[in-house]
């Protein structure tokens, strides 16, 4: 495996991974070993891939009329004498070296109860499960580099469709809150532990499982009631430049591991009072579980993650930006045999979910307007500068008296001031940059989710306009409406609910969450536009003490005239260096980031022209087929390959074209700016009242949170410069 691209899951673990890949979610299921009270074993691994079932059964009737035995294939079955670390190994060991790159990946047991979930999760003393193994590997890789390296780990279970934080459990229940674009979904005073120390780990795993509700039931002595979930953050910041420890590159990955609760059938557990209202709850969490498996192994555009916290917070595992592992968990007894199938279809559902694995790189903006104003921001200073150079300042009498080693050393202590200054004008404009990127980013998901709605009110004969409030109004009213309208047809009719209306159910259920995202869309607009408004006067500020610098008697207070105007031009001089300087590197960056700007806005046009099912205008498409010949050919030419055919009604995508290693030529790569996932600002509750308005220095990194989100097309795109005339030859003008 590399170590910049995620290993690859599913079975074919040698094939590259191109950096944005589209993955198949890996299955693997375990079989644990039969209890001595177990007496036949129906269950059977074969090959490590596969699992039959034994339907036949001797004192049933039925099933012996029934007959054929199933067969089940996966990534991986772990029989019932594979160990601890087989399992760890094969499922786990890559998602932690993924997590290190700045990958995020998830591992979940699932499978009904007393199957074996918690134990190849956690174990034991003598039989560590992943949890515990995933955590030593982490350390040991990050080991003597924790200037580079942050850890930060976080425990809760989720019981009754309650949060609870395993870490500090008399914290009481806590809220669980989605960003804007309901992907960073984050719980509202869970603790974050920092740590690097596999003890110190140890014990907080120990005290967490602890505090687990675990009860005893006629399945499982020690049955978990609840899911737990262990999330690992790693953070490694290294600067982009070595001469430049200003901008730190940012990679993050995040390790969930899950314990789920085990599905259970009342009459099995002969649960009763408590532990049945718990079975209630974990079964529905697991049934809204397996909805979403149903619904994104069958490709549905939408999915209903909203039913239960558990998948509320599994949204970005099962459908986002994660490489995700399913270890389901049977028994091999011939009393389970019902629960194991069942399972067992699940895990194969699940094989058929495909998430999309990208590399979170914070830190790197790359909008090509900001670089422009900066640099020419930096283009107009230079000029400011070299006229004051030329101006002729009278020599002062006093500098003969000084000297020259007084003088060389006033002129150093300025020279450092200056440069301080000027550095930290930089960090605070790269701020802004960063701002205006996550901004434009939040412009474009908005988009996105204007473009659902408008779609869902055309549908339905409504008029959309892009006002936010009389639309909403709209819609809820409809929605309400159709509602009352389908109870009372529904009571009247006596009967069952009309099925046609399960469509526009789900479009409604769609609708609805848009304007949800909609709403945290606008209210974390609100907050980076307040923080974006800070840190523009704090640069103002920095600014003014720039110019003070610059006149130098001044700024020298106690000796204003000792120093000579060739001090004073070396001064100028140096300034204008920095600036030079600064204005190259800048021009160099945008230079590499507005080809991937470009391919960026393309690629996510397209998407949005594909998911609203847009046709597109003959020219529009034809401007396709040209700049996908033009790919083509130049590939082609540059790399000796066969000609590939394509459909010009159904054009490979452009992303996938440039996101494959094979077809890339000469892109900037990571360094010039890669796709970074934000989060909102802190809230002022979160950071403190003094947050935004006792903003210094040392905290901008603090208040920033995880800067830049993914570069967004957003609503004020530059003007495009004039396109070069296009020749079409007559066969491809006439397709
Ligand atoms: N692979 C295995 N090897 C040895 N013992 C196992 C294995 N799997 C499970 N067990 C034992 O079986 C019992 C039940 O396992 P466990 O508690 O892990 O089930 P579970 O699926 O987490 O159940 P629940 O959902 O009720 O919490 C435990 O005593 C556990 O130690």
């Amino acid at each position: 495996m590399s170590p910049e691209t995620p290993s690859s899951s599913g079975s074919d673990t040698s094939r590259p991974q191109p950096k944005n890949a589209e993955e198949r979610l890996m299955v693997a299921v375990r079989i644990r070993p039969l209890r001595p009270d177990e007496s036949s074993r129906v269950l059977h691994a074969i090959e490590k891939k596969h699992i039959v079932m034994e339907e036949t059964d001797k004192n049933d009737v039925l099933r012996q009329k029934r007959g054929v035995d199933k067969q089940y294939s996966f990534d991986v079955v772990f029989g019932e004498d594979s160990t601890q670390e087989d399992v760890y190994e094969v499922t786990t060991s890559s998602l932690v070296k993924d997590v290190l790159n700045g990958y995020n990946a998830t591992v979940f047991a699932y499978g009904p109860t007393g199957a074996g979930k918690t134990h190849t999760m956690v174990g034991d003393r003598t039989h560590p499960g992943i949890m515990i193994r995933a955590l030593n590997d982490l350390f040991e890789a990050v080991k003597d580099k924790e200037d580079e390296y942050s850890v930060t780990m976080s425990y809760l279970e989720i019981y009754n469709e309650q949060i609870r934080d395993l870490l500090n459990p008399s914290s009481g229940y806590l809220e669980l809150r989605e960003d804007s674009r309901g992907r960073n979904i984050q719980v509202a005073g869970l603790s974050e532990i920092s740590t690097t120390s596999t003890d110190e780990v140890m014990q907080l795993l120990q005290k967490g499982n602890k505090a687990r509700t675990i009860e005893p039931t006629a399945m499982n002595k020690t049955s978990s009631r609840s899911h737990a979930l262990l999330s690992v953050t790693v953070r490694h910041s290294t600067p982009i430049d070595q001469k430049d420890h200003l901008r730190m590159r940012v990679k993050q990955g995040r390790l969930f591991m899950i314990d789920l609760a085990g599905s259970e059938r009342a009459n099995k557990t002969k649960n009763r009072g408590k532990r049945l209202q718990e079975g209630a709850h974990i079964n529905r969490s697991l049934l809204a579980l397996g909805n979403c498996i149903n619904a994104l192994s069958g490709g549905a555009r939408y999915v209903n993650y909203r039913d239960s916290k558990l998948t509320r917070l599994l949204k970005e595992t099962l459908s986002g930006n994660c490489r995700t592992v399913m270890i389901a968990h049977v028994s091999p007894s011939a009393t389970q045999r019902d629960e194991s199938r069942n399972t067992l279809i699940y895990a194969d559902r699940a094989n058929n979910i495909t998430t999309k694995i990208e590399r979170n790189v914070l830190g790197v903006s790359y909008q090509v307007t900001q670089y422009q104003t900066v640099i020419s921001e930096l283009r107009d200073e230079i000029s400011r500068l070299q006229n004051k150079m030329k101006e002729e300042r009278p020599r002062s009498a006093d500098v003969k008296r000084m000297n020259a080693e007084e003088r060389s050393n006033e002129v150093k202590k300025l020279r450092e001031q200056i440069v301080e200054t000027f550095k930290m004008q930089m960090k605070l404009r790269r701020k802004l940059m960063e701002i205006d990127s996550h901004l434009l980013g939040l412009g474009m998901e908005a988009e996105r989710q204007h473009v659902i709605i408008s779609h869902w009110e055309s549908r339905s004969n409504k008029l959309y306009k892009n006002s936010v409030n009389e639309s909403r109004a709209r819609t809820q009213q409809s929605i309400r409406r159709r509602k009352i309208a389908t109870a009372d047809g529904f009571r009247s009719a006596g009967n069952e609910p009309d099925e046609s209306s399960d469509g526009e159910t789900e479009g409604e259920s769609a609708v609805q969450q848009a304007w949800a995202e909609l709403a945290d869309i606008e209210r974390e607009q609100d907050r980076w536009s307040e923080l974006r408004t800070h840190i523009e006067q704090k640069l103002e500020i920095c600014r003014q003490r720039g110019v003070a610098l610059e006149d130098v008697p001044n700024a020298l207070q106690k000796l204003p005239s000792l120093l000579s105007s060739d001090d004073e031009r070396e001064i100028l001089a140096l300034m204008c260096r920095v600036h030079e300087l600064e204005a190259d590197k800048m021009a160099l960056q945008s230079g590499g980031s507005q080809r991937q700007l470009c391919e960026e806005i393309i690629t996510r046009q397209r998407q949005i022209i594909e998911e609203s099912r847009v046709k597109l205008p003959p020219d529009l498409h034809e401007l396709y087929q040209i700049y996908q010949q033009e790919i083509h050919a130049a590939t082609y030419t540059d790399l000796g390959l066969p000609q590939m055919s394509f459909s010009p009604d159904k054009l490979p995508p452009i992303s996938k074209i440039y996101s494959d290693p094979m077809f890339r030529r000469g892109t900037t790569g990571d360094a010039s700016g890669s796709d970074a996932s934000g989060r909102s600002p802190p809230s002022s509750a979160e950071s403190g009242e003094e947050g935004l308005s006792n903003f210094n220095d040392s905290n901008v990194d603090r208040l920033m949170g995880q800067p830049v989100t993914r570069p967004g097309i957003g609503m004020k795109l530059p003007p495009l410069p004039p396109s070069p005339p296009v020749r079409l030859n007559k066969s491809e003008s006439s397709k």
